[in-house]
This record gives C-alpha cells, structure tokens and sequence, in this order.
C-alpha cells in the first residue's frame, strides 16, 4: 500500500493510491490472481490528463485503484544535465526523456500483481526523489501521461486507451498557472520552455498518438457527458470480472484424506491437556491466555523444524567437537489480525528480534468474502521464509488471501509456512487446492464447520477470548 503524505502538493495529487474500502479477493479459487484494469491516459501537458482520471476514478467508486504518473519515469539527470534544465535546455517533451523499460517493468508487475516500487518525481529539482512508493494490489491502474500511448510494448498492456483533446491555447494558460503554482517556474521560463519544447513535441510526437486511442476526450473535464459513457463502460467491464470466493469456496471437494501440506503436533496428553484448556468454554481469559501463548510457542517450535539447516561444528567447553546443525535462512512473522496477534509472543520468545509484518483480513457482512484492509510487510520480506500466523482456519478464505498477499511480495510457497492452533479439513484442502508448497502447521484437525462457518468443536471466537472483548 502506498504512502505519499509527505511528498510535495504536486507529487501527492500524481500518485494517489484509492483505497476506500477493504479489498476483495483478486484471485481465483485455485489462488491466481486476476489481472487489473489497465487505463492508457494520454494528451498534451496541462490537457487535464490527471483531473479526468481522477474524475472517473471517484465516480466509479471502485476501491484499490492507483493513479500512476508518467513523471515518476523520467530518466535520471546527471549535474550538467540538471543544469541545462535550470536553464531551459533540457528537452523533458521529447520521447527519450523517459525510461520506457522501466515503465514498461511496473505496468507489467502492476498487471501480475505484483508489489512494485515506484519512483517520485521532483519538478522542482528535474529529478527524482531518494525515496520511492511502494505500491500493491489494484483493480484498476490508469496510468497518465503526454507519451503514455507512445511506446507500443507499453500499448499492449492497456484494457482502454484514452486521449484527452484540449484546445492548444488553454493548455498554455493551465500550464502556466500550474507550473508557476505548484512546479517552483517564473512566467518567462514557462513560456520559453513551452515555445521552444512543449509545443514542438506536442505536434511532432503527441498528437500522432492519438491514432492509438479507443475514447477521445475533447474538451477534458469540461466534457462531462464522455466522462460519464467511459465511467459505465468501466464499470460494465469491472464487473464481469467480479470473483466470489463463497461460492467457489462451497464447490471444493473435502476428500477423507487430509493434504499432504499439513504438519500437525505429535498426539502426547501433554498437548491434549492444553488444548482442553484452551477448549473449556468455563476457562478464565488469564488461564486461557497463559495456555494459548504455550501451545504458540509448541507451534512455532514445530513450524521452525520446516525451515532448511546447515552442518555447524562447535567446540564444547572440554574442548571435543560436537556436530551440530544451524538454521541457514532468515525468518520473518506475518500475523493475520486479530486472532493471528495472539501468537506474536510466541513468536518473539522463540525467535530472537523477528519482523513481524500484519495483515488485516475482515469478512464483509453482506458478502461473506473476505477483504483486505491494511498490509504492513518487512521491506525484505522476499529473501525470508515466512511464517504467517492465524489461531485457527476455517474455511481457509483469510488464510488464502494472506499467503496470496504474501506471495504477490515475491516470496515462493515454499518458503511460506502457516501457523494455526487448530485447523478445519475445508480450509486445509482450500489452502492445498490453491498452494500445493505452502506448508501449514496446526496442533489438531477438528472435524467440521457448522452452518454458520464455526469450527466444530473450535474454541469459539479466539480473538475476542484472548483480548476480552465478547
Ligand atoms: N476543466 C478544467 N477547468 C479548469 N481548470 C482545469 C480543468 N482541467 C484541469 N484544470 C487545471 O489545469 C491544470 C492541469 O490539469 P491536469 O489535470 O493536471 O493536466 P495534465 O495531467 O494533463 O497535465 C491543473 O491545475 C488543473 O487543476
Ligand atoms: N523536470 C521537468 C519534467 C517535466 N516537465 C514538463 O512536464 C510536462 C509533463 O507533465 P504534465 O503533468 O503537464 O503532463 C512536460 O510537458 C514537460 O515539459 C518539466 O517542466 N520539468
């Protein structure tokens, strides 16, 4: 998810992430991803390129939508080149101004779904900040800019393409009001740059792609009635993409054999008695809480016996060899908020300074499906075995939206484990339908989920047992 408060006015209204509300599932029941909608949004500088998008993106009303600026893609400058720039001898409106392979690299990431890092350009400087966004997960991506229809590798990914058609003359009072405004310019340098680069480009290289485009705008925002037909085009088009995981969910086939990717505890009393405990409706929140914390760490005990050793030969105190073994990988948590919160200390008193990333998963009452509201990952989460944490799984729809997320920030299956007090044959055979290398690691299998998707016979709503909010 992105964060650009701190970015300046002009940067943050360019690269704007529409988050308003939790996101459904993006992928199918077999856990691959569906692409997003992607938007070409060409057209001369100041043609109203980023009002129209914003525009269509508010009425679509559509959440997890990302408006991307061509800005953001500008090739570095070296120190005479940003010098040449100070004084309007840089040509920014010609076509090898940009970094198309990158561009085309982002657009693509984007479509699979996967977490992309994006550049953030400073108008002011002509070059690019230290610090860039990361952006994941889209419906719909539209991407904006004067040669976004230019570059055909760029063309092909595009579900629409659209060429805003602004009157020359207006162009250059909005032009001139924003630069000087937002872009730190005086009005000689605007108009120099605009007679010199702007106006040349826009006739040698812009206008040409118009060629390209599926909608014309004229006109821009002003063009209401255009903005509206593309608005109901979209949205007809976004939802016959439409996924329900519930009903796919419902047609999977619970065989009497348990996957292969379950991992579960060695069967002792000692482990029966804890989970009694756990399980005991008439069980005190402080009772419940010291128990539950001790079968998280016997969980995450058995989860880090999944992790690949090395051969480490150590010298004991009276000095003979001892053959030992050490662990060869960095591990990292990710818990499923609230009931996988429950597990952090054990996590934490088993693995010294873990990253512990959060997912926050809640089902939508009206729907039944579950949405993503809040993701928050170690940055080097790709080069870490995983261990997701959730205290139970029932149908497995959390459980696979948290290890598609996980898998959309470069992480392969196999280095995903999924850690569970307790788990339900449904989800166990949801997840291994979806991600044969996923391993999952539970202390008991219970035997069913009732009508209302309880786990039977459970421990009741965990979350709110642990933190005392029933
Ligand atoms: N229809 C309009 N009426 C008035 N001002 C507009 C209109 N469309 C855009 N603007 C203003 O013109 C400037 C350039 O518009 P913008 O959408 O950023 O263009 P682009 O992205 O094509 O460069 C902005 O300051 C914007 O607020
Ligand atoms: N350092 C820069 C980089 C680009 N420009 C101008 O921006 C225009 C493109 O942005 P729009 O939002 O207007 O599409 C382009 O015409 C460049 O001249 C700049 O002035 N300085």
């Amino acid at each position: 998810m992105s964060n650009v408060q701190n970015a300046p006015r002009s940067i943050q209204r360019k690269m704007s992430t529409f988050l308003s509300a939790g996101r459904f599932p993006w992928y199918n029941i077999d856990g691959k991803p569906v692409e997003p909608f992607i938007i070409g949004m060409a057209g001369g500088s100041a043609s109203g390129k980023t009002s129209v998008s914003t525009r269509i993106i508010r009425s679509l009303g559509v959440p997890w939508v990302i408006l991307l600026s061509m800005d953001s893609f500008y090739k570095p400058l070296t120190p005479e080149q940003v010098a040449a720039a100070h004084r309007n001898e840089y040509d920014f409106d010609h076509p090898n101004a940009f970094d198309y392979e990158a561009l085309h690299q982002t657009l693509l990431n984007l479509k699979k779904g996967i977490k992309v890092d994006v550049p953030i350009y400073d108008f002011a400087t002509h070059n690019r900040l230290d610090k860039s966004q990361t952006v994941y997960g889209a419906n719909v991506v539209v991407f904006e800019g004067i040669f976004a229809l230019y570059d055909k590798s760029v063309r092909d990914l595009m579900d629409l393409k659209i060429f805003v058609d602004t009157d020359a003359d207006i162009r250059l009072a909005r032009r001139l009001k924003r630069d000087i405004a937002e872009r730190g310019r005086d009005i000689r340098g605007v108009l120099d740059q605009y007679r010199k680069f702007v106006k040349p480009a826009f006739d040698e290289h812009i206008y040409p792609t118009m060629k390209y485009a599926d909608v014309i705008i004229p006109r821009g925002l002003d063009n209401v009635a255009a903005i509206d037909v593309i608005t109901k085009h979209l949205a007809r088009q976004l939802n016959d993409r439409g996924l329900s995981l519930k009903v796919a969910l419902s047609n999977i086939n619970v065989k009497k054999e348990l996957p292969s990717i379950l991992r579960t505890l060695k069967p002792t009393n000692e482990l029966k008695a804890l989970l009694t405990i756990i399980r005991d409706r008439t069980t005190s929140r402080h009772d419940f809480i010291f128990y539950a914390e001790r079968l998280s760490r016997i969980i995450v005990e058995r989860g880090l016996a999944e992790l690949p050793f090395g051969n480490a030969d150590v010298i004991t105190p009276i000095g003979s060899i001892y053959k030992g073994v050490i662990w060869k990988e960095q591990v990292c948590g990710v818990s499923v908020i609230r009931s996988g919160a429950t597990m952090e200390r054990g996590l934490r008193s088993v693995v010294k300074d873990i990253p512990i990333g959060k997912i926050l998963i809640q089902t939508d009452p009206s729907t039944g499906e579950p949405q993503l509201h809040y993701c928050k990952l170690p940055s080097d989460i790709s080069q870490r075995y995983v261990l997701i944490s959730d205290a139970q799984i029932a149908t497995g729809a959390a459980a696979l939206m948290a290890i598609r997320v996980i898998l959309d920030h470069d992480v392969p299956q196999d280095r995903i484990i999924f850690l569970s007090l307790i788990a339900a044959p449904l989800g166990l055979h949801t997840i291994a339908n979806a991600f044969p290398s996923v391993r999952v690691v539970t202390a008991e299998v219970d035997q069913e989920l009732d009508d209302q998707g309880h786990v039977v016979p459970g421990f009741g709503n965990f979350g709110d047992r642990y933190f005392g909010t029933y």
